[in-house]
């Protein structure tokens, strides 16, 4: 009996180069041999993923100047153009929406240490004085809520996937109800194997994290040394194939597992401005500030809508719907520094 390759149909020893004996005769060697076809057959998806891996890795890309500025024309600064900004916003309510990490904390290398500034929830905390404020994370609610510590804020957690209103009194919070949401809760015990199987599968790669998000997973490689990617992309793609109802998706150096429900940080943020009883209503100005993929979602929602802003905190050239731009999380704490000066200032009726 001769073992093809499925796909070719050439005798498997002669397409990895053994002869017939030897392939029969060493059991170990047909068990590395069958591995090796195996890897080969999910070659292409893998290469696709790991492909994807490395072209999100901005630093390998040399930053154009040219395209640095054509890219700014399209996606001015929010601050340069904030009174144009805020002249649009004349006669109508404005929603703050705030991603997390990224865009109120800076990225670093340990997700549990992305801590933000007193400053920064200070700022946080003086807009939501003045506007209803939601926090649209990736992260866990109760995680995110951890960092932040404000509860007169709109929580999002688990990539919109679990929503939750204001604990304590808040002008702009309705009634007594306490708003909340989650889409996805049938799916908690399936994460939370999938949470395990990963662990366990991940934890001979170093620098590998999993991260439980409650009902999303985060598998993080900021700290996987490049030569490991392949193997990590191999690993959670074996896993996932198991589980037709989980997604892959991918962030700042994390692959993002979730539900394969609609349901996103776009829906997110319909959902809440529906709770503020701003749905379908022209009197309203979403602000949508994030540095992820995922709040693209977000920003795609008030692209197509033709309504309110999305504001990429993002250094380097990137494709988006956002309109306008910030580089950095401390530019994002100026923005919504004068944004509070420019609602103090305003006439009662804004
Ligand atoms: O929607 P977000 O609030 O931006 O959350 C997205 C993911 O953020 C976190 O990971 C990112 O930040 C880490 C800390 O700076 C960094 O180490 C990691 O490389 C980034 O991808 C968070 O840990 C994830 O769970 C969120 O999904």
């Amino acid at each position: 009996m001769v073992i093809s390759d499925a796909k070719s149909g050439i005798p498997m020893a002669i397409a990895y180069g053994m002869s017939d004996s030897t392939l029969f005769g060493n059991f170990t060697q047909l068990k590395k041999l069958l591995k090796k076809f195996e890897t080969s057959q999910n070659g292409a998806k893998i290469n696709a993923l790991l492909d994807s891996m490395r072209a999100s890795s901005p630093t390998r890309r040399p930053i154009n100047a040219e395209d640095r500025n054509s890219w700014i024309l399209n996606h001015p600064s929010a601050l340069t153009m904030f009174e144009d900004i805020m002249s649009a916003s004349k006669g109508k309510q404005i929603v703050v929406f705030l991603d997390y990490d990224g865009t109120l904390s800076p990225i670093v290398e340990d997700p549990d240490r992305a801590f933000i500034t007193t400053e920064m929830r200070e700022a946080v905390r003086e807009v939501a004085k003045h506007f209803p404020t939601a926090i649209v994370s990736g992260r866990c609610r109760a995680k995110v809520y951890g960092f932040v510590r404000l509860s007169e804020l709109y929580y999002a957690g688990s990539q919109g996937m679990d929503i939750k209103g204001p604990t304590k009194g808040h002008k702009h919070r309705k009634g007594n109800q306490t708003v909340l949401c989650q889409p996805a809760r049938e799916f908690l015990p399936m994460i939370d194997e999938v949470y395990k199987v990963l662990t366990y599968k991940v934890k001979c790669i170093p620098g590998a994290i999993v991260e439980n998000n409650k009902f999303c997973l985060s598998v993080h490689y900021r700290c996987v040394d490049e030569t490991k990617w392949g193997e990590l992309a191999d690993q959670v793609k074996m896993v996932i194939k198991n589980y037709p109802q989980l997604r892959l998706t991918q962030g700042r150096k994390v692959f993002e597992i979730r539900p394969t429900i609609k349901w996103n940080k776009g829906n997110a943020l319909e959902f809440l401005l529906e709770s503020l009883g701003y749905a379908e209503s022209n009197d309203v100005l979403p602000v949508y500030i994030g540095d992820d993929r995922t709040d693209e979602d977000a920003f795609k929602v008030l692209h197509d809508k033709g309504q309110g802003l999305g504001i990429l905190v993002s250094k380097t050239p990137k494709e988006t719907n956002a309109s306008y731009s910030l580089q950095e999380p401390s530019e994002v704490m100026h923005f919504l520094k004068r944004l509070v000066e420019w609602k103090k200032l305003s006439p009662p009726s804004h």
